[in-house]
């Protein structure tokens, strides 16, 4: 373990570091000596066409996969400064919700909603007769529903929400931990678009009351106004980031979808359509 010098608390570390990534998955080079910066504070999209890599580089960050190792030994991936972190700390740093998740708490195995979220401090999913539950943990539970309005959905079965009220009960359960950063892939992934919006404005507030956003998507309509970074991803490599100015044009997003791309600013939101 690199010695541990730095801390979390300290707004200089970057949120993600990450350096010359390599991953394989079976065969083939799936990201290519890929390396990102995030600050604490930075709310950021990472944005690319299907197959470019993205939720590979979200398991990467959530430790399922392991990049290749460096010749000169360097760490590949550093979160708050450190190149290692056990699941159970990672999840107090960044909490993660993918549609994976998604699919692993609606199916048919009865779990209550309020259940599914305070069974977070476990890690589990679901709570057992050896889980003790401190009065505390429901507090914050209770907190954290209220945070993403889902509190009229306690008593229902996961299995019977909505795609976007699973969702909303899924955050509120990475948001037990009160992690620094929440990292979202396809937040709005089978949401109508009143849904959609409704839940944006949600993310909105999370971010306004100081979570760090990094919202993983092909919708260039669902980077919120409080995002200002972007970075694309082309064919597991980093194709381009920056400001939203800069890198939310035609040229550079009809480079990452292979297709003529046209980018209009709509109020606070930008949209795209393949022209
Ligand atoms: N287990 C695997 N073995 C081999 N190739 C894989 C494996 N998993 C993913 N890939 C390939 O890696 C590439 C990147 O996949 P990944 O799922 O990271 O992309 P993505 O950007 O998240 O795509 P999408 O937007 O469709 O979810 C794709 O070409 C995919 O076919």
């Amino acid at each position: 373990m690199s010695p541990d010098t730095t801390h979390p608390q300290n707004a200089d570390i970057p949120l993600l570091e990450i350096r010359e990534a390599s991953v394989l998955r079976g065969d083939r080079l799936i990201l290519d000596r890929f390396s990102l910066k995030l600050a604490v504070g930075q709310h950021v999209a990472i944005l690319g066409a299907n197959g470019s890599g993205k939720s590979t580089l979200i398991r990467l960050i959530a430790r399922q996969l392991y990049p290749l190792a460096r010749n000169d030994g360097v760490p590949t991936i550093r979160v708050f400064g450190r190149d290692r972190w056990s699941v159970s700390e990672l999840r107090s740093l960044i909490g993660i919700v993918s549609p994976a998740l998604q699919l692993d708490y609606t199916s048919d195995t009865p779990l209550e909603v309020f259940d599914a979220v305070v069974s977070g401090f476990f890690a589990a999913r679901g709570l057992g007769l050896d889980h003790q539950v401190a009065p505390w943990m429901r507090e914050r539970a209770s907190e954290a529903l209220q945070q993403v309005e889902a509190t009229s959905l306690i008593g229902r079965e996961m299995a019977s929400l909505s795609t976007g009220e699973a969702r909303r009960v899924l955050i509120a359960r990475a948001l037990v931990h009160r992690p620094r950063a929440l990292l979202l892939d396809e937040p709005c992934a089978g949401l109508d678009p009143a849904s959609r919006r409704r839940f944006l404005q949600t993310l909105r507030q999370l971010a306004g009351h100081g979570t760090t956003l990094l919202l993983v998507t092909h919708h260039v309509e669902e980077i919120l106004p409080e995002i200002d970074h972007v970075v694309v991803l082309r064919e597991g490599q980093l194709l381009r980031e920056g400001d939203k100015a800069s890198v939310l044009t035609g040229a550079v997003l009809s480079a990452a979808f292979d297709m003529p791309m046209r980018v209009e600013r709509q109020g606070e939101y930008y949209g795209a359509d393949v022209m």
